[in-house]
């Protein structure tokens, strides 16, 4: 996938997004794959990243929240090429303030190429299969 393009040249860096009803989803996959996104770079929108790292003990740079522009933050870095693969738990249930920030975020994901879940069964094949990339990176 194209997160393993960047993987064997430095860390993997993946940006973690939740809508507030899905934070207890995102620090429950943040829990689950805490050895490898240890060993990635992780990006996140403000409340999100404070409560992973709050909550797992992971280092997050964290950007603004969602509303206030967190969104496109991410999509600006995505976009800059410094982002390889993103879980964006969205709330389909809740219509957004920011629901152009959130389109525009999936949309650079697109337009790039780049990987991105928006729930949490596919943030799980991605995650494993970035954790199959990075194992076949150690082995060789
Ligand atoms: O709104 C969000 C994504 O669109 C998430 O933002 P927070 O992580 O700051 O809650």
């Amino acid at each position: 996938m194209p997160g393993a393009r960047a993987a064997s040249a430095r860390e993997p860096t993946v940006a973690l997004i939740a809508h507030d009803r899905k934070k207890g989803a995102i620090v429950a996959l943040a829990r689950e794959f805490e050895p490898l996104l240890r060993r990635c770079r992780l990006l996140a929108t403000g409340t999100t990243g404070s409560l992973v790292a709050h909550e797992v003990g992971l280092a997050v740079e964290c950007m603004l929240s969602g509303p206030m522009g967190g969104d496109l933050q991410i999509g600006a870095r995505l976009s800059a090429g410094e982002v390889d693969l993103v879980v964006f738990l969205r709330d389909p249930m809740t219509p957004q303030p920011h629901e152009p920030d959130i389109n525009a975020l999936v949309r650079a994901c697109d337009v790039h190429d780049i990987p991105c879940a928006t729930n949490e069964s596919s943030a799980r094949m991605l995650l494993r299969s970035l954790e199959r990339d990075s194992e076949g990176a150690a082995d060789s």
